[in-house]
């Protein structure tokens, strides 16, 4: 069918046009479906269809097709129905729970680099491996093929370490702790992180208020040569380019299936170079791994992957069961991680937990003896080197070296939550208190969060403040207040939880 063309200038992250339901209905396709643009060049597009938008006889052509089209205004492409990527088929096959080759594996990964593959697609491909996994020789196939469909970084040095987190543990700021830490003993980390997935801050939403966290590959080497590290956002660069958007149909969800967390963390510390590093794996109630035994599994699962890929990994299985520190959500992490890097003060939490995996690093670093790593990282802190270290990499990522914990904005709409009666705060829920910091407008609004005043444990008095929400806009701190009455996110009791009697 012969279309005239007109440009929509809109990015979408694939090849993708807009027909009116009518030329539609004549071609026998439908929105999701595909077809083939032909004028000097040739491309397969994803459709969308509209009544009105686009008017019989025209296709609408978002940017990224336009561009490869090279095509002018009103200028007449042939348009016919073209067949699926065969990508699909293998995701089908996942779908009913079948083994994926490796070639089948990689040619989902490239179709999700080069957006063949729509929202809907991916989202059945990431669902169906929530609900029926994946092996390890699959896993290992989509952690290559990730790297090799991005950019990768090799330094000619050695050991390159890396630190990872898997997430699931509200307030884990403790990249911005470790990774000056361990460059300031000399080691060379360049560390990526994704943003948030299933909590309220991801580490490179954090490191985005103190430095921009986009760079490419090459930068990444430069700054890690020249300053021993660098804390950047995954997505930015070409490393692993299918992470993040295989990461962005799983945010709205809230899941992180377990073989696509593997190979998020894997690919990305695989294409940088590193070939040492320490996994923290939160485990504990409403964490993606609720107990020691799912733990233990887990890390044998990373170790084994890093033994295909020839990594020297060790895991900390550590305690999720509580937020790490008091503070959750942007502004408020920031300032709690340079409060401890200033003066090795906070949450005792937030300390042990920074201090002893740092420790692990410097040892498998060769940096301290067996037992002593902790020591050392507690020295690289306390004598103000972590902090200067900080300094240099926000400097190196653009950022303003002179930035002080006092100086990190957050939110100017505050309401804390009060004790409703004298008792024990018996538990804190995890997921309840990342939906109230994400109503509260967390992770994009980075003065969004939550200070808890009253951790697990605690005696509370009636009236006293539980913890306090801190939102940018007074209509988001409004939502968030009702959602935390609605949802608690602490349980607050006596000795006596319930009197069951006889009626
Ligand atoms: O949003 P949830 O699922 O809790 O976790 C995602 C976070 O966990 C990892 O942390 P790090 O980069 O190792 O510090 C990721 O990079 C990301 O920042
Ligand atoms: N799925 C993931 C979990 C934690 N970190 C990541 O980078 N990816």
């Amino acid at each position: 069918m012969k279309l005239k063309a007109q440009p929509y200038d809109i990015e979408v992250g694939r090849y993708e046009v807009i027909i009116n339901t009518v030329d539609a209905e004549e071609l026998g396709i439908h929105a999701g479906d595909r077809v083939q643009v032909k004028n000097r060049d040739t491309l397969t597009a994803v459709v969308e269809t509209t009544d009105g938008i686009v008017t019989p006889g025209r296709l609408g052509v978002y940017r990224e097709a336009w561009e490869a089209l090279k095509a002018v205004p009103d200028e007449i492409v042939d348009v016919l129905p073209a067949s699926r990527p065969k990508s699909i088929s293998f995701i089908k096959k996942k779908m009913d729970r079948e083994k994926l080759t490796n070639d089948e594996m990689h040619d989902i990964i490239a179709d999700i680099v080069e957006g063949n593959i729509t929202e809907v697609e991916l989202t059945a491909f990431v669902t169906a491996s929530y609900m029926h996994g994946m092996d390890n020789d699959e896993i290992e196939w989509m952690t290559r093929a990730m790297v090799k469909t991005g950019d990768q970084i090799s330094f000619d040095t050695h050991p390159i370490m890396d630190h990872h987190s898997i997430g699931g543990v509200p307030g884990n700021k403790i990249s911005l702790c470790i990774v000056p830490i361990i460059a300031a003993s000399g080691l060379l980390i360049p560390k990526t992180s994704s943003r948030a997935i299933t909590g309220a801050g991801g580490s490179a939403d954090l490191m985005e208020i103190l430095a921009p966290v986009s760079f490419n590959a090459d930068e990444i080497k430069k700054m890690t040569t020249q300053v021993g590290g660098c804390l950047v956002w995954g997505g930015a660069t070409n490393i692993a380019p299918a992470d993040d958007r295989i990461i962005n149909v799983e945010y709205p969800l809230s899941i992180d299936p377990k073989s696509q967390l593997l190979a998020s963390v894997m690919a990305k510390k695989f294409a940088v170079g590193a070939d040492t590093m320490v996994l923290d794996i939160p485990m504990g109630n409403q964490t993606k791994i609720p107990t020691i035994q799912e733990g233990r599994k887990m890390a044998r699962d990373f170790m084994e992957l890093g033994d295909r890929l020839g990594m020297k990994i060790e895991c900390a299985i550590s305690y999720g069961g509580n937020p790490i520190g008091r503070a959750i959500g942007g502004g408020l992490e920031v300032k709690e991680a340079l409060v401890m890097l200033e003066s090795f003060t906070g949450p005792r939490s937030l300390l042990e937990k920074t201090i002893n995996i740092s420790g692990m690093m410097l040892e498998m670093g060769g940096m301290a003896q067996k037992n002593e790593g902790a020591k050392m990282a507690q020295e690289l802190v306390k004598s103000g080197k972590a902090l200067e270290k900080f300094k240099e990499i926000i400097e190196i990522q653009g950022g303003d070296p002179k930035i002080t914990s006092e100086d990190v904005p957050v939110g100017d709409k505050v309401a804390t939550v009060l004790s409703p009666k004298d008792g024990y705060v018996l538990d804190i829920f995890n997921k309840s208190l990342v939906q109230v910091c994400r109503i509260a407008g967390a992770p994009h609004d980075k003065g969004a969060g939550i200070l808890i005043h009253k951790k697990k444990g605690e005696y509370v008095k009636k009236g006293d403040g539980l913890f306090t929400i801190y939102a940018e806009k007074e209509w988001k701190l409004d939502s968030a207040i009702k959602e935390s009455l609605r949802n608690p996110i602490m349980f607050v009791e006596g000795m006596i939880l319930e009197r069951v009697q006889v009626v």
